[in-house]
């Protein structure tokens, strides 16, 4: 299993339901994996609760850390962002830091995948809560990627449109410039059409919201993924 070769991937909300058949449906699918996570309501009861769920299903699961009271143990990995266009350190570096001085020694590295997220709209809940810059010229989301990739290293490069679609032709310009580094795109993905464009810019899309909303769109953009040549 590696998370570098996954192009569709599903992001459950612990802290919102998800009625049993829904939740078969989107195991079923075909998707790549299944990412836990979200920006606020996090705790360790609801992520105990859907990972439950989730587990019979034998997919990849990857907890994505928003919150260090909120991990359980289980998952195949722990992406754990840090927002490159925050300006405050605490949601760059200070978690994580408080993190590993609290459970360096036990931590089990081949697990943690850093993702440098880049968040790009700015009425999306994760935005208000880090305070990131979100106006920015296509030179500086360029610019946030090679960070990524040349300075930090990072294996994946996030561009966070969460709740709505992106700026594929800025997404696009990005993945020209990174080689390495994995490009996971998020946001708005309602539709096949949206899934099938999302993907033609990056190399693993994230859909998330339209799971609650139309059970049926959100299979939609697997099947069209599948139908797509890698
Ligand atoms: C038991 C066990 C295995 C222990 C191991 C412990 C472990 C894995 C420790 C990890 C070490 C570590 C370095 C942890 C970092 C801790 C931490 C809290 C980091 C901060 C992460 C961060 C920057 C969060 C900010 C918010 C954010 C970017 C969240 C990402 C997810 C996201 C954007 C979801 C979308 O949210 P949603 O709720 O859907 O929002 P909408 O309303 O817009 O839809
Ligand atoms: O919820 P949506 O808008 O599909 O975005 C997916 C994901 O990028 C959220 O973190
Ligand atoms: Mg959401």
């Amino acid at each position: 299993m590696d998370f570098k070769t996954w192009r569709h991937v599903f992001k459950l909300d612990p802290a919102k339901e998800i009625a049993d058949g829904h939740l078969e449906r989107i195991c079923r699918s075909g998707t790549d994996a299944i990412l836990i996570g979200g920006s606020d309501n996090v705790t360790l009861d609801n992520v105990l609760h859907l990972t439950e769920r989730v587990q019979s299903y034998g997919l990849p699961m990857v907890l994505e850390v928003s919150a260090i009271d909120s991990v359980a143990p289980g998952f195949d990995y722990y992406f754990i962002p840090t927002v490159l266009n925050s300006d405050d350190p605490k949601w760059i570096k200070g978690l994580h830091h408080q993190a590993i001085r609290e459970y360096g020694e036990i931590l089990d590295w081949n697990e943690l995948i850093p993702e440098g997220y880049c968040i790009l709209n700015g009425d999306c809940k994760a935005a208000k809560l880090t305070g990131a810059k979100t106006q920015l010229a296509a030179d500086e989301v360029l610019a946030y990627a090679r960070l990524a990739e040349h300075f930090f290293r990072l294996p994946i490069f996030y561009m966070e449109y969460s709740g709505v679609y992106g700026d594929m032709k800025l997404v696009r310009k990005v993945k020209e410039v990174l080689a390495e580094t994995r490009l996971f795109y998020g946001g708005g993905i309602d539709s096949a059409d949206k899934a099938v464009a999302a993907l033609n810019a990056a190399d693993t899309i994230v859909v998330g919201n339209i799971i609650y909303e139309n059970i049926d769109k959100a299979i939609e953009t697997v099947e069209a993924v599948a139908e797509t040549a890698d």
